[in-house]
């Protein structure tokens, strides 16, 4: 049994991280923060977890999760950074689920983030968290940068073709939707049902930031820079992200192969399922499953390959995919707390 802490528990996240783990049988929830809402037992704020924790929300306190042997943060952009070096010297390992040490180039993530990086030999060490990538890393890892959702959906749907050189790297597209749930908890007008319901937009459109996380994976499994245009898009939905992704295929004769090698690149990952070509996955087939389903397609005989790739941006984009990189930090079993099959409908 590990005694595991959650900065930022009142977050969309954060709530996540508990409904997982609260039937993680390895696991005991030590504290769970928010500075808003400290003393306030947590199945107040979420009855859907009445009956499974007796916690209260605490203020941050450095003294409790030093106590913890694993901490989340699901926090906005900027407070790991400030916090981690003092766990990292406590010898406790951290998850952390904001982009703080996602990005190796302190120059881009300062230009993205609005603020200079305050603990860049961190970054240094933290290891990005995409299993299907990193796992041995990410076992002895003591900080993981869990990815972001949209990298998530984008990486993983893209990652075969690249590292096997069968496309052009110099034009991938990623079209990519998500449900509202993306946008965290915090209130925005932008977010309100009535912005958002009976509409669709394209938004980030000259630029957004997970851009360069995407760059900076997708360059790693090509072995050389690659060029992509991410254009992300907000759906009245909650959970969700739907990633439809275009590349160029270096000999058109080669997409006959390329089920068969999706299949065996991620025959042994237990959070990927490769559907056969032609389907067409639902974000609903994976809503509240740690799961990243995808397909391929193509057009008559058109040298481009479609991939449509769909995740639930709670759970295989941020917590589910958080407590999977636990579970290989621990050496426990991957699927622990991961098990439900998503809910339908
Ligand atoms: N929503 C999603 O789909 C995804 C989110 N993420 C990332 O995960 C992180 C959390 O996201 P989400 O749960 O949506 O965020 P929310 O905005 O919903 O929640 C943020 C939480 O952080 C706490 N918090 C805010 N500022 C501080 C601070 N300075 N010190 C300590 N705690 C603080 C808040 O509580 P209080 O203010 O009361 O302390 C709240 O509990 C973000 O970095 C987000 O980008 C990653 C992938 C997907
Ligand atoms: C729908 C929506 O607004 N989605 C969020 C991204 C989700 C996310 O939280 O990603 P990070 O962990 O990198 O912040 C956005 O576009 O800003």
């Amino acid at each position: 049994m590990i005694k595991v802490g959650i900065v930022g528990g009142t977050g969309y996240t954060g709530v996540e991280l508990l409904r997982i783990l609260a039937v993680h049988p390895q696991v005991s929830v030590h504290c769970i923060t928010s500075r808003s809402e400290a003393g306030l037992p947590v199945a107040e704020l979420y009855p859907n977890l009445r009956g499974y924790f007796d916690l209260s929300f605490s203020e941050p306190d450095p003294k409790v999760l030093k106590a913890c042997d694993l901490v989340f943060f699901a926090t906005p952009h900027g407070v790991a950074m400030r916090r981690v070096p003092e766990l990292m010297a406590a010898g406790v390992r951290v998850v952390d689920l904001s982009a703080d040490f996602r990005l190796k180039d302190l120059d881009t993530w300062a230009r993205w983030y609005g603020m200079a990086h305050e603990s860049p030999e961190w970054v240094e060490q933290a290891v990005y968290g995409l299993p299907e990538v990193a796992r041995e890393s990410i076992r002895k890892a003591q900080l993981v940068a869990n990815p972001g959702c949209y990298p998530t959906a984008v990486q993983l749907g893209f990652l075969p073709l690249l590292e096997q050189g069968l496309v052009d790297p110099g034009h991938l597209i990623a079209d990519a939707k998500s449900g509202a749930s993306g946008a965290g908890r915090q209130g925005k007008v932008g977010m309100l049902h009535g912005e958002i319901g009976e509409s669709f937009k394209a938004y980030g459109a000259s630029g957004h930031r997970h851009l360069p996380e995407i760059r900076q994976g997708l360059t790693a499994a090509a072995g050389q820079p690659v060029r992509v245009t991410f254009v992300p898009h907000l759906v009245p939905m909650i959970r969700g992200i739907e990633a439809t992704l275009y590349a160029e295929l270096n000999d058109p004769s080669a997409f006959d192969r390329l089920q068969a090698l999706y299949e065996s690149r991620y025959r042994d990952e237990p959070f990927v399922d490769v559907m056969p070509a032609g389907s067409h996955p639902e974000t609903r087939s994976v809503r509240g499953a740690n799961v990243c389903r995808m397909a391929l397609h193509r057009q008559e005989d058109s040298p481009v390959v479609i991939v449509s790739s769909v995740i639930d941006n709670l759970v295989k984009g941020a917590a589910g995919q958080a407590v999977q990189n636990m579970n290989i930090m621990f050496g426990f079993d991957e699927a622990a707390g991961l098990g439900a099959p998503a809910l339908l409908p």
